[in-house]
């Protein structure tokens, strides 16, 4: 039997590192930035204000000693304005969140600090009761982001601010590592689609929209291709057509038709043709199969669901994050206490269902150890990993947990 470690050295030796690619800013969430993101202009690009009010000399205030001082508004400038005037002195201009300053403005004062002004509005007066210091609420030209400065450096996982300063920036695209394409495609004759009717026998295919789902989170684009039932011609065929039409994958993602049964198609089928089959020391999980065809790389997961989804976060999830540069492949770890008892099989990585109650700082097990156990796996929100050679938990011990999303 293979180790952990064994396998997953096998899995991550399919691939290398993707390259750069450019791509538009929807499609960069999750990715991760493949060059260095070089300002082209300030942030802000001019100075701005940063509240709606007025803004005035600061010599046209020095009568705010003895009470208030009322102006004539020359000018009205909203956020937009392109057009602004130079401030005439001894005079005031309406100003709102964001509008450039005129120049020679150096006071904001807020619209709660005077009387809203009279006659038309952004002209007539204003009484100004107080005002803030020179450069309060002022947002100076290049205070966020300077020109030439690099704001994000290549290797930074790509979330909504990095987006957003991408975008602020005026960049309607990112350099990014191009996303790996994985080609989904399950297998069993007696799956059937979503949505329709279930014979006798039959059950609801659930693996390729799991595991499409689990790749899209790793950040690769899945592909799905129409499960098959266990007939190795039809399975060969269904996997070159998918390959075909999708314009090549990066990788060929199969779940079921894997273990010791006398129809394991994905085995039947690829056993001869450069994928290794092996049974890995864990639970669940165990018969596992990793390989190429045709030079694409090929990891065949087992059928059962759970089993399915525990392969992907073992060996795929952080195989596919190394190829695309992410710079943590694992999922967050913790060490802590068990609320109950747990059993594991002896000389198995044992990978339970849990769940983590970050408040009290304990992990539950969630549901017992079978890997058809999808319900409980839903309701789940990390794994007790539990070494070979550990076949026994007594509650109040710790435990290694991984979290997930
Ligand atoms: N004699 C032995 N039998 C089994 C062994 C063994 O070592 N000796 N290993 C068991 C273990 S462990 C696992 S895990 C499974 C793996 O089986 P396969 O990968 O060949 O998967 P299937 O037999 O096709 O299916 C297993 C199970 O999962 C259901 N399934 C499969 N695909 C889907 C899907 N896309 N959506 C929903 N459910 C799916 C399927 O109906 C079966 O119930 O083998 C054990 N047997
Ligand atoms: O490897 Mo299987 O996943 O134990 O049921």
């Amino acid at each position: 039997m293979r180790t952990v470690e064994e396998h997953a050295a096998v899995v991550s030796a399919l691939f290398s590192p993707t390259p750069t690619v450019s791509v538009p800013l929807d499609r960069a969430r999750g990715l991760v930035l493949g060059a260095d993101l070089v300002a082209t202009i300030d942030l802000p690009p001019f100075a701005n204000s940063a509240m709606d009010g007025y803004t005035v000399r600061a010599a046209d205030l020095t009568g705010l000693v003895d009470g208030p001082v009322t102006l004539p508004v020359s000018q009205d400038i909203p956020a937009g304005r392109t057009d602004t005037a130079p401030l005439a002195p001894g005079t005031a201009a309406r100003i709102m969140t964001g509008a450039p300053m005129p120049d020679g403005a150096e006071v904001i004062v807020q619209v709660e600090r005077t009387d809203g002004g009279q006659g038309e509005p952004g002209a007539g007066t204003v009484r100004i009761d107080s005002a803030p210091a020179p450069g309060v609420h002022i947002r100076g030209r290049g205070e966020d982001v300077l020109a030439g400065a690099t704001v994000l450096t290549r290797g930074t996982p790509i979330g909504p601010p990095q987006i957003g300063v991408a975008a602020a920036l005026g960049f309607a695209e990112l350099p990014v590592r191009r996303p790996l394409r994985v080609l989904i495609l399950s297998t069993g004759t007696e799956l059937v689609e979503p949505g329709h009717d279930l014979g006798p026998g039959q059950i609801y295919e659930s693996n390729s929209a799991m595991l499409a789902a689990a790749v899209a989170g790793a950040g690769g684009e899945p592909v799905v291709a129409r499960f098959v039932a266990d007939d190795v011609p039809t399975f060969l065929a269904a996997l070159s057509s998918a390959a075909e039409a999708a314009g090549g994958v990066d990788l060929i993602l199969t779940s079921g038709g894997v273990s010791a049964g006398a129809f394991e198609v994905v085995k039947d089928a690829l056993t001869d043709r450069g994928v290794e089959f092996a049974k890995v020391a864990m639970q669940p999980g165990m018969p596992q199969g990793a390989g190429r065809l045709d030079g694409t790389p090929v990891i065949t997961l087992p059928g059962n669901p759970v089993s399915s989804y525990v392969s992907f976060e073992v060996f795929v999830r952080p195989a596919l994050r190394a190829a695309m540069g992410q710079p943590v492949i694992t999922r967050p770890m913790v060490s802590v206490p068990l609320t109950g008892p747990l059993d594991s099989p002896a000389g198995r990585r044992q990978f339970r269902r849990a769940h983590l109650d970050a408040a009290a700082g304990t992990v539950t097990v969630w549901g017992g150890p079978g890997s058809h156990l999808l319900g409980w796996l839903a309701g789940a929100d990390a794994m007790i990993v539990v070494p070979e050679d550990v076949t026994h938990l007594d509650a109040g011990e710790h435990a290694e947990v991984w979290i997930l999303d």
